[in-house]
């Protein structure tokens, strides 16, 4: 996704820019909350988004990542086919330190006077328990605890649509579903990393893992047989599919022209460090890239589930449609000579503009 000017003082023109509705600013002294609700578009339904706790350096980064944020997940739910709008809230503050169970339900207040336009979900610096405390305050909130009727951590669904995306991908390239006999290398083994290592390991693919924690890849190493390798070195050795299951923007310039691979596919958020540019280094390069926010849609579906008041069955069958989603998004980027990226979001924008002339009756 572009990333927002915020340095730029016009406020309205960066909303024209990148299709903002709203930007809500919460700000409460007593319990120290300082928040951004960005809702980018509504046209499908409701913004749906993650609440993110963050450390940011300042004032307009926090802003242009609610505005990142949110745009990107506009466009997961329309490629996905669900009836939900684009949203994030961001809080700025150390999730370690400055949290409280009043800065939550202070912000679930702040998202209860939206009336529904926003509804929250847990995302990096959030939990099920904070979502809990959100639910004291307003309906508008998912991913809170199973034990009291929430749909529980959203990664083994994440990382079950990361798998049918690199199918998508093994298919295009190798005309094979299976990925028996191939290599993974996944980056970051937290909570989607280590079931999408398991799943790997369950078609019986070659999985080397890595990691910043240097415990957890011998943990997972040792738990799966999977082959640890060094944080810094991954790009110096072969494999067939990266898996970026950490950090957003590990491709970018240098990262490209180090890389071996034939596919990447993974879990983490805005992989592009530049999406017009990156995207077309990959397509030049020939390494097929499974647009991140296409197959790492799990996790909103295990929300839209339970949204709906459907059981977890329900996130998984629409799981196993990533496969196709992916599909089709890899023929148009074929069919067009065009970046996977752009394919991916031109599909997303066309049923937003389809949807929006439904709309027109009531
Ligand atoms: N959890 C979900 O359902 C879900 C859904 C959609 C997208 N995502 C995205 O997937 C990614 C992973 O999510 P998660 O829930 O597993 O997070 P997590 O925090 O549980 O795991 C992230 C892992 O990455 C490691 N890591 C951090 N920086 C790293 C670096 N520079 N190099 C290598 N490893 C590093 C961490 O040590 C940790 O083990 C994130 O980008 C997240 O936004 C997650």
């Amino acid at each position: 996704m572009p990333v927002p000017d915020t340095n730029n003082l016009s406020v309205f023109s960066q909303l024209d820019a990148f299709g903002h509705q709203k930007i809500v600013f919460c700000n409460d002294p007593e319990t120290g909350l300082k928040a951004i609700i960005a809702i980018h578009d509504t046209t499908l339904g409701p913004a749906l988004g993650g609440v993110r706790m963050w450390n940011y350096k300042s004032e307009a980064d926090a802003l242009s990542d609610v505005m990142r944020l949110s745009r990107a997940m506009t466009y997961k739910a329309s490629v996905s086919g669900l009836n939900l709008g684009g949203g994030t809230a961001v809080i700025i503050g150390d999730p370690r330190k400055d949290k409280s169970e009043a800065m939550m339900r202070k912000l679930g207040r702040f998202i209860k006077n939206l009336n529904g336009e926003f509804i929250a979900g847990e995302d990096m610096g959030t939990n099920p328990r904070d979502m809990e405390y959100i639910r004291m305050e307003t309906e508008f909130v998912t991913g809170y605890p199973e034990t009291i009727g929430g749909s529980g951590d959203p990664s083994p669904i994440t990382a079950r649509g990361v798998l049918m995306g690199m199918k998508a991908c093994v298919k295009e390239l190798y005309s094979t579903d299976t990925l028996a006999g191939r290599s993974v290398l996944v980056q970051g083994i937290g909570h989607v990393g280590e079931n999408l290592v398991s799943l790997l390991r369950d078609e019986n693919v070659k999985v080397y893992v890595s990691d910043i924690n240097d415990e957890r890849v011998r943990q997972i190493a040792k738990k799966f047989g999977a082959e640890p390798v060094s944080n810094n070195n991954i790009f110096d050795i072969h494999y067939d599919i990266y898996a970026p299951c950490a950090l957003g923007a590990t491709i970018n310039s240098a990262t490209i022209k180090k890389m071996k691979c034939a596919i990447i596919a993974g879990s983490a958020n805005n992989q592009l460090e530049d999406e017009a540019v990156h995207g077309k280094m990959l397509l030049d390069k020939g390494i097929l890239f499974a647009p991140d926010y296409v197959i790492n849609a799990g996790g909103l579906m295990n929300c839209y589930s339970e949204l709906m008041g459907f059981r977890r069955k329900r996130a998984l069958y629409l799981t196993e449609h990533i496969y196709d989603a992916t599909r089709n998004i890899l023929k148009l980027s074929k069919a067009e000579n065009i970046p996977t990226i752009e394919a991916a979001n031109k599909i997303a924008e066309k049923r937003i503009t389809d949807i929006k002339k439904i709309k027109t009756s009531y």
